[in-house]
């Protein structure tokens, strides 16, 4: 539901929100509704059902911002599916000049968009603020949830004119000249890179593959910076192709000179934070510490919570790859690069692996990359694009992406919906057949509060499946519950409740989980009861459903006790 008015009457004053009161900025504080004064968020629903009687104002827009209760798509799709039909995959789709009109992005929101992903190697500043702009009006205006992420360019070694804005064919046996220089014009058979250091190290007889094999060079001659190089195996430059060394079968570890971040990925992390994104997937990780390093200094300058991304996508990340997925908030299989580096029959064991840890150690995982490659061009998926997609379901990720598919081809929206109904009709399956992989349940909390939470989840989701509950309710501040009982990928949908902005858009990204946002007390049954109220007035609960609720929050006061529980209740 959207916060769709501008203006309210505070003590027979009209007030325009946007505008503020007496000069500041304001929010609604608390409402007053029959007498009765409630909290904020759940007063602003009251506004928007009733009608008010008083306004108490405080400062700060920020409790106007965001939605209360239920996004306008996972409304509709739980009252036209039911509880157990609700989709737990979560489906992230990158926005690109074929879908950043308005009326587009929310055509993708409505095809059950969770994340927008924006390819900071791609386009101006100018349109991705414009993106920005249009999701989080779509957000604030119309009721979606869609949650933002940005992704950097990062350190790569690839094309930055071919002599063509298109591709280009390169035949078996042609003479081509790689150099950094730029050229005016057409060059034929000449190729610019990006990186002065590109052919440092380089032997006569060394390989260049280009993105991962769409075509091979030997190189036959050095000339100063520049390589002259033969066209061993033809294939085509596609605009801004990856340039990766081999020598003797072997990837020449060439990128890892660079630094994770360069000045440019800063200047868009700066750009990202600015503009309060929700995520930052950080690309070419090589270590857990260029993660820690990049929360560090979101910290510092954002009190909002950002969550890193590391991308898996080189070698070198393999090899530390529990170090970064404990290092960071999620992690993206990036196939596309994975495949360039290793051999491309490694990647569905290496795919598995990744999503496995991920959950063990309860990050979000999406797998990204050519899930639906063919309907950049054609308006049907091939049939072994479905089974890709199907496996990664199977696998429990807990997002799919779409990179071209959504961003140039014109059947974005198409392909989106393969997506959620190739990924719903996977998850009914598993669970019909009872095909569940369950965890092996690895211990993560360190202090008692922790494990106490932690056994609760774990608890929770099992005693959802056995008992066949309608819903599990989750509280949740942080998220960690949330996704702690997302971990288990129970049967049951979960929603949570929490009173974060942020944490409502971060766990967007996490099976299974809807998260809905809501005024929270120190009070756990007035919030449990008023979360009941809130699904109750809106005719998608019934008597007779049954609920398990689970809470874990820690009162603001040292004075109250710490209250984690989790109970059954069935809705009278
Ligand atoms: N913001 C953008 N502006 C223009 N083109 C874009 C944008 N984002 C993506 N694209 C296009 O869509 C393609 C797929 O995007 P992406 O998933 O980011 O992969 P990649 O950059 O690795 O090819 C890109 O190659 C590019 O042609
Ligand atoms: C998602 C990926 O990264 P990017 O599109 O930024 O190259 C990938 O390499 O698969
Ligand atoms: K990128
Ligand atoms: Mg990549």
């Amino acid at each position: 539901m959207a916060l769709n008015f501008n203006r309210v009457m505070v003590k027979d004053q009209v007030v325009d929100l946007k505008k503020g009161f007496l000069g500041n900025p304001i929010s609604i504080h608390g409402v007053c509704f029959n007498g009765k004064k409630t909290g904020s968020r759940i007063g602003v629903q009251a506004v928007m059902q009733v009608g008010v009687e008083s306004l108490e104002i405080s400062k700060g827009l920020e409790n106007l911002k965001g939605v209360l209760g239920f996004d306008v798509v996972t409304e509709v799709e739980l009252r036209e599916k039911g509880f157990l039909g609700l989709r737990k995959t979560k489906l992230v789709c990158t926005v690109g000049p074929a879908c950043s009109s308005l009326d587009d992005l929310e055509k993708l929101a409505l095809g059950g968009m969770n994340v927008a992903r924006l390819n900071m190697c791609h386009n101006t500043r100018e349109w991705h603020t414009d993106v920005i702009r249009k999701i989080k009006k779509l957000n604030e205006e119309k009721g979606y949830c869609v949650s933002l992420m940005i992704d950097t360019e990062g350190s790569q070694i690839h094309v930055v004119d071919h002599g063509s804005p298109s591709s280009v064919k390169a035949e078996e046996g042609s003479i081509w000249y790689f150099t950094t220089e730029k050229f005016e014009g057409s060059r034929p058979f000449t190729v610019q890179a990006n990186y002065e250091g590109f052919s440092e190290g380089i032997k006569l007889g060394d390989e260049i593959v280009i993105d991962g094999g769409m075509a091979t060079f030997e190189v036959i001659e050095m000339v100063g910076n520049d390589l002259r190089c033969k066209c061993t195996d033809p294939g085509l430059f596609l605009p801004r192709a990856k340039l990766s060394f081999w020598r003797e079968g072997k990837l020449i570890g060439k990128n890892y000179e660079l630094p994770t971040l360069s000045t440019k990925d800063w200047s868009d992390i700066e750009f990202g934070i600015s503009e309060g994104v929700d995520f930052i997937a950080m690309s070419f990780v090589n270590d857990a510490d260029a993660v820690t390093h990049l929360k560090n200094y979101i910290s510092t300058k954002t009190p909002k919570s950002i969550k890193v991304l590391a991308k898996i996508e080189s070698l070198e990340s393999l090899h530390k790859l529990e170090e970064i997925v404990e290092a960071s908030d999620g992690i993206m299989i990036a196939r596309g690069d994975l495949g360039v580096e290793i051999p491309l029959e490694q990647i569905p064991t290496v795919q598995e692996k990744i999503t496995y840890i991920c959950r063990q150690l309860n990050k979000p995982v999406v797998v990204a990359s050519q899930l639906l490659e063919s309907m950049t061009e054609y308006p049907t998926p091939t049939r072994a694009e479905v089974a890709d997609v199907s496996e990664a379901v199977r696998q429990y990720a807990d997002a799919l992406m779409l990179s071209g598919e959504s961003a140039i081809g014109p059947f974005g929206q198409k392909a989106l919906s393969v997506l959620r109904m190739t990924s719903s009709r996977m998850e009914l399956w598993s669970r019909e057949e009872n095909k569940q992989n369950f965890l092996f349940q690895k211990n993560l909390g360190a202090s008692l509060p922790d494990q106490i939470a932690e056994e609760i989840c774990n608890s929770a989701a099992g005693m959802a499946n056995n008992l066949g509950l309608d819903a599990i309710f989750v509280f949740t501040r942080h998220g960690q519950m949330a996704s702690l009982i997302s971990r288990n990928r129970p049967n049951p949908p979960i929603f949570a409740f929490t009173d974060d902005c942020s944490t409502r858009m971060a766990l967007n990204l996490q099976w299974g989980v809807t998260p809905l946002l809501i005024d929270l007390s120190d009070d756990m049954e007035a919030n449990t009861n008023e979360a009941i109220d809130l699904i109750k007035t809106k005719g998608l609960i019934k008597e007779g459903d049954t609920i398990l609720v689970v809470s874990d929050i820690i009162p603001t006061s040292t004075t109250q006790t710490v209250y984690q529980s989790i109970q059954v209740k069935t809705i009278a």
